[in-house]
């Protein structure tokens, strides 16, 4: 059981479906009695946000880049989720560290090594440790199907005009992630309809201990 909030981060790529379920756990949470704060990697802060406009949009080496979306996550760190955290909110972030490894690390072949130093700056707590979200929610489907299901629905992004041998690297990042940490991370079938998807991320939530704990 986390001793302060819930931190729960949305992963995986572009077109899984991240953005549309994260509102319906919101509503479930917040059905519970919960304070929900939803926020966005790169981005949640005036600065960070102005940021993720260079990130999404400036061509850039991988180095600065991989510098860029740490300062942000350090902006959005201090000044909206450990504050939400310590408050003993729930914090639904679309997207955090994961998406630095998967996109630069694999993605871009960026060295891993040198994502793990600055997540380790980054996200260092005060007390020791380094923040990590309580669960993080892996949308995983087919590269091929996310682009059908981004086709026509939006001008694409830097990262989004991507091939899809990218996101096939990409979704090899995540899955290195989970690997790696996989009490932290529940994978979501993102193949399914709207409807099961859904069930699918209530059904990782309900198994965690906080879901039957007291709203504070
Ligand atoms: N389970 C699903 N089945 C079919 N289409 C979906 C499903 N989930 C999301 N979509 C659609 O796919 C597109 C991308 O979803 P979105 O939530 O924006 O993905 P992400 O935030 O992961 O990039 C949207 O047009 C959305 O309506
Ligand atoms: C947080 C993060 C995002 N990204 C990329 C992935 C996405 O293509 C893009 C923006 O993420 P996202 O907000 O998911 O885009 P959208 O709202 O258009 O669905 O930034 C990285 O490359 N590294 C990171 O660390």
């Amino acid at each position: 059981m986390p001793s302060s909030g819930i931190f729960i981060s949305f992963e995986g790529i572009d077109g899984a479906g991240k953005s549309t379920h994260i509102e319906a756990l919101a509503s479930a949470l917040r059905a519970q009695g919960r304070t929900v704060v939803l926020t966005r990697e790169p981005g949640g802060t005036p600065l960070a946000e102005k940021l993720r406009a260079l990130l999404l949009h400036d061509a850039m080496d991988p180095l600065c880049e991989a510098l860029l979306m740490f300062a942000a996550r350090r902006d959005h760190l201090q000044q909206v989720i450990e504050p939400a955290l310590a408050r003993g909110e729930v914090v639904l972030c679309d997207r955090f560290t994961d998406a630095t490894f998967a996109y630069q690390g694999h993605g871009r072949s960026f060295d891993l090594n040198t994502l793990a130093t600055l997540e380790h700056w980054v996200q260092a707590l005060p007390h020791g440790g380094v923040r990590q979200p309580d669960l993080t929610l892996w949308f995983d489907l087919d590269p091929a199907i996310a682009a059908e299901r981004l086709a026509g629905a939006r001008v694409p992004d830097k990262f989004e005009a991507q091939p899809v041998a990218f996101f096939r690297r990409v979704a090899a990042g995540y899955a290195d992630r989970l690997s790696k940490d996989p009490g932290r991370f529940a994978r979501v079938d993102a193949q399914g309809t709207l409807e099961t998807v859904r069930e699918a991320v209530l059904d990782a939530c309900r198994t965690r201990p906080w879901w039957q704990e007291q709203a504070p």
